[in-house]
């Protein structure tokens, strides 16, 4: 830990928040996030203008040689040289951290959180049906309670004011169960005022017979009593959880949706693959509507001509925070929470990676944020291995995307395969960095005789959707699922040196994924247990996304990243280095 400690201070787009559980402090730099390119066309000064590469992501020299001084002994190295990484949570001792984890590893099952039993049977049934047994991830266990506030401690004090509701961040590592942390909580909070709502209504009615029977002439006509009923739902959701793509806008809307055929409430995802017509009648449903799914834009539009549609939304959820909160998305973000800040509640941002400009930037905005982290946050699970195959050596000589043929054909023909079953179809997802290699790369796959597909913002959000669905769909691996001993097996690995050219056979068990980042955030990739990096990601906020995919509540997932000498192997091995020690990468 001490060792971890003495790292450098300068900061740079590579890093992640130092400390992501701090609840106030005030910081002076407000950096460039390393997100601004998700989801523009331009790609920014940073890379139009080498001049403005940091000197941590800058390639090196041909040569291949660093300019720093780094001592060739690996001992004498400090840790992270390469990455200038700092611990995720140096504020928070090793004492605190273990503090954490030991009152964390005491609550083992659902029904310690303080959910209401009928939440909890659409858990069981619905939203982890699939699953033989039920225990709460430690995302589950650290903010499900608090979102409940079971002990009351954020609702002691009776705050006024436009900005009187609670703020939290949940911050925890990539597929550890995010979405159900805030979700369930939300539910059960909704069915909490739905139930004091209709006791409500039932006193109010009652009176109202009362007064009707003494008093026959101011009798209302039963039209306008409909419409002035305070509880309609119509056109004025409960909850919104804002998310950065139609695609994960469909991911989490399911979630929420299989639950409400246990527990009764009404849930939407609206964004900008339906029609205008779905969007109106999923939103105005006159049976009402509980919770809303959609992007920050679509929701900031329709309010501005329906401003109603925020007035009653007393959870607001920020999913991708680190990209909701990025210069391209934050203004309009922040929009939809002042608008909605009259009748909030809760506003709950969620995120697998804090940067330092978020950090700094929750800091200044919202200085009562109630951090929720686990102890793992920005580190990539011990049980997903990553392999380096170098590109320069035999018989690929340079050449990355034989390199990723091959790498794909050695995959697909090892014995053992994703699911555990021989001729189960086997998932690869390969990441690139720049959009237009996508299309590129597929073209060649598909040459040698891989089914390869590109998904990238060129993909019409009609593909997008189905192509998603077999490298997400939690049914196709299902049976596997309740098998633990299949999640368990070792993973077959043996990139040796080249053996056999691809030809113009074909490999039939095997369907790859060429993707950007836009693949790589949120995207419950359950059926993929293998990545390719084909380029060596930009920041370590990618390498956590992007290998993120893997790994996902327990499983076991193998990257492989592809390395040439203008890369920096260095960035590469300390990577590696730290996920082998299961640290976190900053
Ligand atoms: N307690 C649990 N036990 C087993 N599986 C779970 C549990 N909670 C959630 N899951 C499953 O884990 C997977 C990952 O969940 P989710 O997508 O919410 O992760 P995440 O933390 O949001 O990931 P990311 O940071 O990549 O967005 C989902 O398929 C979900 O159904």
């Amino acid at each position: 830990m001490a060792s971890v400690m003495r790292q450098h201070k300068k900061p740079t787009r590579m890093q992640l928040a130092d400390d992501v559980s701090r609840s106030s402090r005030a910081k002076k730099n407000d950096m460039e996030s390393p997100f601004g390119g998700m989801n523009r066309v331009d790609p920014g000064p940073r890379l139009r203008d080498p001049n403005k590469i940091p000197e941590s992501i800058a390639p090196r020299p041909e040569s291949g040689k660093s300019t720093s001084t780094t001592p060739k002994n690996k001992d004498d190295r400090p840790l992270f040289h390469a990455l200038k990484m700092q611990t995720a949570l140096t504020s928070l001792s090793y004492s605190a951290r273990t503090n954490l984890k030991d009152k964390l590893d005491k609550i083992d099952n659902f029904e310690m959180l303080g959910l209401r039993p009928d939440v909890l049977e659409a858990l069981r049934s619905q939203a982890l049906g699939y699953l033989e047994t039920l225990t709460p991830s430690p995302v589950q266990r650290l903010a499900i309670p608090a979102l409940l506030s079971k002990k009351g401690q954020f609702e002691k004090s009776k705050k006024t004011g436009p900005d009187a509701y609670d703020k939290f961040l949940i911050a925890a590592e990539t597929g550890s169960g995010k979405t159900l942390a805030y979700m369930l909580p939300i539910i059960d909070g909704i069915k909490k005022t739905e139930d004091i709502e209709k006791a409500e209504a039932a006193v109010e009615s009652e009176k109202e017979q009362k007064k009707n029977a003494e008093n026959i002439f101011e009798v209302k006509p039963p039209e306008l009593a409909d419409v002035q009923n305070p509880n309609s739902t119509t056109g004025r959701p409960r909850a919104i959880v804002l998310l950065p793509s139609s695609e994960l806008v469909d991911q989490v809307g399911k979630v929420i949706k299989v639950m409400s055929h246990t527990v009764k409430y009404r849930s939407a995802s609206i964004s900008s693959s339906n029609s205008a017509t779905v969007i109106k009648n999923r939103l105005f449903n006159p049976n009402g509507i509980d919770v809303i799914v959609s992007t920050p834009h679509l929701i900031s539009s329709i309010a501005q001509k329906e401003p109603k549609i925020l007035s009653k939304v007393n959870y607001l959820v920020v999913d991708e925070a680190d990209s909701l909160f990025d210069r391209s998305f934050r203004e309009i973000t922040l929009d939809i929470i002042d608008r909605a800040a009259p009748s909030l509640k809760q506003l709950i941002l969620c995120s697998a990676t804090i940067p330092k400009s978020l950090d700094t930037f929750i800091d200044k905005r919202f200085p009562m944020m109630k951090r929720l982290v686990t102890p793992k946050i920005h580190s990539i699970p011990r049980r997903v291995q990553l392999g380096v195959l170098d590109i320069d050596k035999e018989p690929y000589r340079g050449n990355r995307a034989m390199a990723c043929a091959d790498a794909i054909w050695q995959l697909g023909k090892a014995e053992h395969d994703d699911t555990g079953s021989y001729h189960a179809i086997k998932h690869i997802i390969v990441f690139v960095n720049e959009r237009e290699m996508a299309e590129e790369l597929t073209t060649f796959l598909s040459s040698k005789g891989i089914d390869a597909t590109a998904l990238t913002r060129d993909t019409t959000e009609a593909r997008r959707g189905a192509i998603l669905d077999s490298f997400t769909s939690p049914s196709r691996i299902e049976g596997k699922l309740k098998d633990s001993k299949n999640s368990k097996g070792p993973i077959p690995f043996d990139i040796q040196e080249q053996s056999e050219k691809p030809s113009s056979r074909k490999l039939t068990n095997t369907k790859v994924l060429v993707t950007t980042d836009l693949g790589s955030r949120g995207i419950d990739t359950l059926a993929v247990r293998h990545a390719i990096l084909y380029d060596v990601p930009h920041t370590t906020i990618d390498f956590v996304h992007r290998l993120g995919r893997l790994g996902r509540m327990n499983r076991r997932g193998r990257g492989i990243v592809l390395v040439g000498k203008k890369d920096r192997k260095d960035i590469v091995r300390e990577v590696r280095d730290a996920m082998f020690r299961g640290q976190a990468l900053i």
